[in-house]
């Protein structure tokens, strides 16, 4: 199958080089410089002292999509805007994914004009190391479910699915993106603000009982739809252990965060259950409070 990836970071190149062990991939990168690496270096994951190189194709994304029977969208959710209008021909490709974390891209969806529309959650701990490399930092699940569209379209990519890069297919994507905003609202802010890895949230016990008050309260207003909705949060933090949560990225590198799909999502949905919350804009601030200090300092 030909696949389109679009955003060649820590996500788009852990998904191109599982990809392109069956299919022919095609990343659109937001640059040239790392297109045309991308083209003659391959993609390189590493895991556990082991190293694997596959070769993709690649272009921008200002250029128009080829032929691909599936697109997958592995940029920011602050971004897809921009690149939804930027690439020409989008409509053409028949089944798009999308893997943003938080609930902020759902509304953006219904303007599409691809039949079979997938959404996807990546419980994987992925870091860029540079253009062509990623390090897997922690083996979780993809989920997807359909939007809407051709079920069957769905079938194509869990045929993916192996040990390394497991692939489930869900029957409501409400549900398994509303898990995976309870697990980014806790996991990804108090990460970033502790600057800690993943694991650290569980093996700390002060920083555990942090996460047990968010929890409760992040609970309170959006509801898990699962009984042992606490033991995934924790059996998350275990399996990325050695990660460092993307939020954590974004603050050290100074780039722009997603909190706001992620914890300014909670925060509306609390205003409009006329719910008080504490913990979460507390946090909503801080966080913001960086992304700005990081403009300030250039
Ligand atoms: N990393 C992780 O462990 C996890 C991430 N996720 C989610 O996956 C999504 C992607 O995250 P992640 O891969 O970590 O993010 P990264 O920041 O590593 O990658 C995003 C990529 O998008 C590219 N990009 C930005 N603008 C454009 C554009 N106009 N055209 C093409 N590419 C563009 C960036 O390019 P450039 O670098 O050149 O600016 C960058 O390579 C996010 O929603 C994140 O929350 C979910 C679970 C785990
Ligand atoms: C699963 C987790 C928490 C992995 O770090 C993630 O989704 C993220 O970092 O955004």
């Amino acid at each position: 199958m030909k696949i389109g990836i679009i955003g060649g970071g820590s996500i788009g190149l852990l998904f191109a080089g599982y990809l392109a062990r069956n299919n022919e991939v095609t990343i659109y990168s937001r640059t040239e410089t790392q297109a045309s690496i991308l083209r003659s270096k391959g993609v390189t994951i590493e895991q556990n002292n082991t190293s694997n190189t596959y070769r993709v194709q690649a272009t921008t994304s200002t250029n128009s999509v080829s032929d691909e029977e599936f697109m997958i969208i592995a940029v920011k959710q602050y971004v897809l805007e921009e690149v939804l209008l930027q690439l020409n021909d989008l409509d053409k490709i028949p089944t798009v994914l999308f893997l943003q974390n938080g609930m902020g891209h759902i509304d953006a969806l219904d303007k599409l004009k691809n039949r079979t529309i997938l959404l996807g959650v990546v419980e994987h701990g992925a870091l860029k190391i540079d253009n062509a490399r990623v390090l897997h930092t922690g083996i979780g699940k993809t989920k997807v479910a359909l939007f809407r569209g051709d079920k069957d379209k769905a079938d194509l990519l869990v045929r993916e699915n192996t040990t390394t890069f497991p692939i489930e297919l869900h029957s409501n994507w409400r549900e398994i993106l509303t898990s995976k905003l309870i697990v980014n609202a806790v996991i990804n802010p108090l990460t970033a603000l502790f600057k800690i890895k993943n694991g650290e949230l569980i093996y700390n016990r002060y920083f555990y009982h942090s996460m047990e008050a968010l929890y409760n309260e992040i609970i309170s207003v959006i509801h898990p739809v699962t009984d042992n909705m606490w033991q995934q949060v924790c059996e998350i933090c275990n399996n990325t252990a050695e990660n460092k949560s993307s939020m954590l990225r974004d603050v050290e590198e100074g780039r722009k965060t997603e909190v706001e799909a992620i914890l300014g999502y909670v925060i509306n949905e609390a205003k409009r259950k006329n719910q008080k919350l504490i913990l979460t804009p507390f946090l909503f601030e801080g966080i913001k409070g960086i992304e700005d200090r990081g403009k300030y300092n250039g």
